[in-house]
């Protein structure tokens, strides 16, 4: 028997210069009546203290359970919580609490996660740099950056060249994201994918008009050129243009990640297993991608234990394109809370072979950084804006 004892939200704090909405941590702490401890990880987006309180409200479910049993604990969850998994915060918080259970089961049975999903495909994740452009508003200074970014090692990297267009987009606007596009693909070469983020922040014209305009830089995909619920805007970005969507970060459930494959809305899937529903709906996820044919690379922005998880997960994903990476753009302190041991060689990171997610919280470092949680002020530049670029 695996009895949970404990489950309790943990926030964490400092101010992240770069990747603001990540200043706060979410992580949930699990602990079993025979003294094992897991964590899982939250989405820490905005809504720090609906999130923290909504771990608290699922876990009550949880609380008593064998960590055994995590797909009953899932139902249990769907039967008991009537709005299922529509809502963010419990989607989050059930999502923080299946990795902290895939966790104890590997480390029980002594064998990494990637093990018992299966066995690994690859022993080395093809990774993707974001977060490394803070500050850059102008050309120059994303092409100077662009180039220290491959120099460490990265093949590919992610970018928003909107600043702060919302809606619509400018000709001036546009003319401003083509020169920084056309600015990084003459820094990097054309070995290198360059990733397009507009941060779902456009109606379905200006994407369009937009997608035209920056073809000719051959960017691998163009992330969330519409709002996640824009369903209506994909069809129609999709019907106009010829480049590769990317989209999935806000996915809350299996069934909705169905709708956009069914109708074919997106080449690279982008689920979140902190909001997916964790190991668990991110398998679901990888397995409907592959029977559609669509790339898989996992989003990952928040901290250290959702990278740690992703790394598993993207070990035996079938369709994997690359894993997302903000590790080496935190503070020094999210790599240090799991031992930092995650570094990016020829544009890949090795899969730990230690038990459970290959990786163990430093529980000092924890201490460290703990925080109340508290309500985020929203600001001119939102906070899921990499900072200075708005
Ligand atoms: O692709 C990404 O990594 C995301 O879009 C981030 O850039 C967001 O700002 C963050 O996920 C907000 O929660
Ligand atoms: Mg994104």
């Amino acid at each position: 028997m695996g009895e949970i004892s404990e489950i309790e939200p943990v926030v964490l704090y400092e101010q992240d210069i770069d990747a603001r909405w990540a200043s706060f941590s979410i992580l949930v702490r699990v602990v079993t009546k025979n003294g094992a401890v897991a964590y899982g990880e939250a989405v820490p987006t905005l809504r720090v203290l609906p999130v923290y309180s909504a771990v608290k409200q699922v876990a009550r479910l949880f609380v008593g359970r064998d960590y055994h049993d995590v797909l009953p604990a899932h139902r249990e969850w769907y039967r008991q919580d009537f709005f299922a998994s529509r809502s963010f915060e419990s989607a989050t918080a059930l999502s923080a609490i299946d990795m902290a259970l895939w966790d104890l089961k590997a480390r029980e049975f002594g064998a990494p996660l990637h093990d018992l999903l299966g066995g690994a495909l690859r022993r080395r994740v093809r990774v993707y740099a974001n977060g490394w452009y803070g500050g850059c508003r102008d050309p120059e200074c994303f092409a100077e950056k662009a180039r220290r970014v491959v120099a460490m090692g990265y093949d590919a990297l992610k970018f928003d060249p909107f600043t702060d267009s919302f809606i619509s987009i400018t000709p001036q606007a546009l003319k401003k994201a083509e020169a920084i596009v056309a600015a990084v693909r003459d820094a990097v070469g054309d070995e290198v994918d360059i990733l397009i983020e507009h941060h779902g922040r456009f109606d379905a014209n200006a994407a369009v008009d937009i997608a035209k305009r920056l073809e000719k830089y051959s960017p691998y995909f163009m992330e969330e050129p519409v709002h996640h619920e824009d369903i209506e805007g994909y069809r129609k970005y999709r019907s106009l243009t010829r480049l590769r969507v990317a989209m999935g970060e806000r996915l809350i459930g299996v069934k909705e990640a169905l709708q956009y494959l069914r109708e074919g809305l997106v080449d690279v899937i982008q689920p979140d297993a902190c909001n997916i529903g964790g190991v668990t709906g991110s398998l679901k996820v990888s397995t409907l991608a592959e029977a559609f044919s669509v790339e898989v690379s996992y989003h990952n922005a928040y901290g250290p234990v959702q990278f740690a998880v992703e790394v598993q997960l993207s070990a035996v994903t079938p369709t994997l394109y690359r894993l997302e990476s903000f590790y080496d753009f935190w503070p020094q302190w999210k790599r240090d809370l799991i031992g930092d041991p995650f570094h990016v060689s020829e544009g890949a990171v090795e899969v730990p072979r230690g038990p459970g997610i290959g990786v163990t919280v430093n529980e000092k470092v924890l201490e460290r950084y703990k925080a109340e949680p508290r309500e985020v002020e929203p600001t001119e530049e939102p906070v899921w804006v990499v900072r200075g670029t708005w």
